[in-house]
């Protein structure tokens, strides 16, 4: 896959650009992270990579063809990502698993093993109708306003009574969501982006691990600002700072380079080594 681009988003001010002459190719089968302080550009990269937005300028190459000569829905039935953005709906735990692929909404046993893999088995097992379960969407995922009086106080009563689990076990959902396409051989890349504002770092750790257990033959972007654990076997890490590229590299190269990814790197190793409280062999 080759990459070069420039982005803004739609109203931005001409000339403010989320990213800047970025331009970077991925062989076939690695595992690229990318890294950055926030609002340096890599939820925006991710989401050019998914075809979710397309570049103001330049090109995202797939086999040397540009991506616009592919059918968009034959593209996105190659992508399994999971953002924090996701949507749960109000169908049984089930369907809302099966939706990562509709080949599959019969196969129990393909979405449990999702289920089991995207760490949503657990919570699930404590229904009582398990797999069919119902599950409601937030209010706030529908609408912005405040449904508690007016014509639809009834319905969103009613609808709230089904809304059972947390934010946490909704990214689990949305993990298993992801596990299921990822089980289709069609995947062929797949785009991870920060998945931790809902899940406490073991989960994520455990996560990540999954996922790269199942890469096969597939590319897998990473997002995450708890790299560290990732990064060592990245194929490539791309370093972004203010909507640009500004190191690429593997670990070993990028540390040598002492620039910005050292720097992200050490304040997190820094991070770390200050949570662990002294042992007697200290003092
Ligand atoms: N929908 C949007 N409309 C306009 N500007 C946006 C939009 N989303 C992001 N931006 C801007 O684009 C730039 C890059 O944002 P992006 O979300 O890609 O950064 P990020 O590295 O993923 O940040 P974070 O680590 O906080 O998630 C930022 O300046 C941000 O303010």
């Amino acid at each position: 896959m080759g990459i070069k681009f420039n982005f803004r988003y739609p109203g931005s001010p001409s000339g403010l650009y989320a990213l800047k002459n970025v331009s970077f190719t991925i062989a076939p089968s690695s595992m690229v992270v990318i890294v950055g302080q926030n609002g340096s550009g890599k939820s925006s990269l991710a989401n050019l990579l998914t075809g979710l937005t397309k570049p103001f300028s330049g090109d995202i190459l797939i086999d040397g063809i540009k991506s616009s000569f592919f059918r968009r829905e034959d593209l996105t039935r190659t992508i399994a990502s999971l953002t924090q953005d996701h949507r749960i709906l109000p169908l049984t735990v089930a369907e809302n698993i099966s939706l990562g692929d509709l080949d599959h909404v019969h196969s129990m046993g393909r979405v449990w093993e999702a289920a089991e893999l995207g760490g949503a088995s657990g919570f699930i097992s404590k229904f009582p109708d398990k797999l069919d379960h119902s599950l409601a969407v937030l209010r706030t995922q529908f609408t912005n306003g405040d449904l508690s009086e007016g014509p639809l106080a009834d319905f969103a009563e009613e609808f709230m009574r089904y809304t059972d689990i947390s934010g946490g076990e909704r990214q689990r959902l949305a993990a298993s969501r992801t596990f299921m396409r990822l089980l289709s051989p069609r995947t062929k890349l797949v785009v991870v982006d920060e998945p931790s504002a809902a899940i406490d770092p073991i989960g994520e750790h455990e996560l990540f691990e999954r996922l790269r257990e199942r890469r096969r033959d597939r590319t897998m972007v990473f997002i995450s600002h708890r790299f560290g654990h990732l990064t060592k076997y990245a194929d490539q890490i791309l370093c972004m700072k203010d909507g640009q590229l500004v190191e690429a590299g593997t670990h070993a190269e990028l540390m040598a380079l002492e620039g910005e990814y050292r720097r992200l790197y050490d304040v997190q190793a820094k991070a770390f080594t200050d949570d662990i409280p002294p042992t007697s062999d200290d003092s």
